[in-house]
């Protein structure tokens, strides 16, 4: 399934600005909030509609609605900073929350919390704006699609070439937003050139 990649030059700017390792942690979740808007509207351009007849204050007309629940299900912590953002544009989308961490040795990631509202029938959004190694991705569409999902869609700020192909391997069917695809990951598993550590800089911790 295909990356996507957004286009638009602000995505450029915000991006860039994100990288700055002068950026504040309060301009940091701004220019993320404003990252999430664009990947979201991406990932959700082709949502079903159906016609509904209503009466506008000077006649009577059809108009279209949205008819897929949608979910949005962050990767703690750093997915967080994306949720907002979706929630201000989809005010009935229903949340889950998947916990994950890296090990700082292995950058294997560990599964510390879960919990789902039900999937069947729905747009999944899965949010984590970095995608470095994939093995978060990997784990945490595995446990949506044991759970019932099926319609989902990964949302990243930026992503390495080595986690889109983990991804596209274990979930081909899974299309990727991400507002950039960096050159590689440093022998940590960091992503280069990247911003260093998201979840870091989003909490200033
Ligand atoms: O593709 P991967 O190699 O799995 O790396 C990406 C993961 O690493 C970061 O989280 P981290 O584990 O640092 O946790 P945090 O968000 O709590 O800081 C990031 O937010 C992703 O979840
Ligand atoms: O570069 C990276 C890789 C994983 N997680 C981050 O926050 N940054
Ligand atoms: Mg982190």
């Amino acid at each position: 399934m295909p990356l996507h990649v957004l286009t638009h030059p602000l995505a450029a700017h915000l991006v860039t600005h994100l990288r700055d390792k002068t950026t504040e942690p309060a301009t940091f979740r701004r220019l993320t909030h404003q990252l999430s808007l664009l990947l979201a509207l991406k990932a959700t351009h082709d949502l079903p509609t159906r016609e509904i007849p209503i009466d506008t204050p000077l006649e009577h007309t059809a108009g279209r609605v949205l008819i897929k629940p949608l979910v949005v299900v962050p990767i703690l912590r750093a997915g967080l900073g994306m949720v907002e953002t979706i929630v201000d544009l989809f005010p009935d989308v229903s949340i889950g929350y998947i916990g994950l961490e890296r090990d700082h040795t292995t950058a294997i990631a560990r599964s510390y919390y879960c919990k789902l509202p039900p999937l069947e029938g729905t747009r999944i959004l899965l949010v984590d704006p970095m995608l470095a190694t994939g093995g978060s991705a990997v784990n945490a569409l595995d446990v949506i699609a044991q759970r019932g999902g099926q319609d989902m869609h990964l949302l990243n700020v930026v992503a390495s070439p080595e986690g889109v192909r983990a991804v596209e391997k274990a979930h081909p069917n899974v299309p990727i937003y991400a507002a950039a695809l960096d050159r590689e990951l440093d022998s940590r598993k960091y992503i280069l050139p990247g911003l260093g550590d998201f979840g870091d800089r989003l909490y200033g911790t």
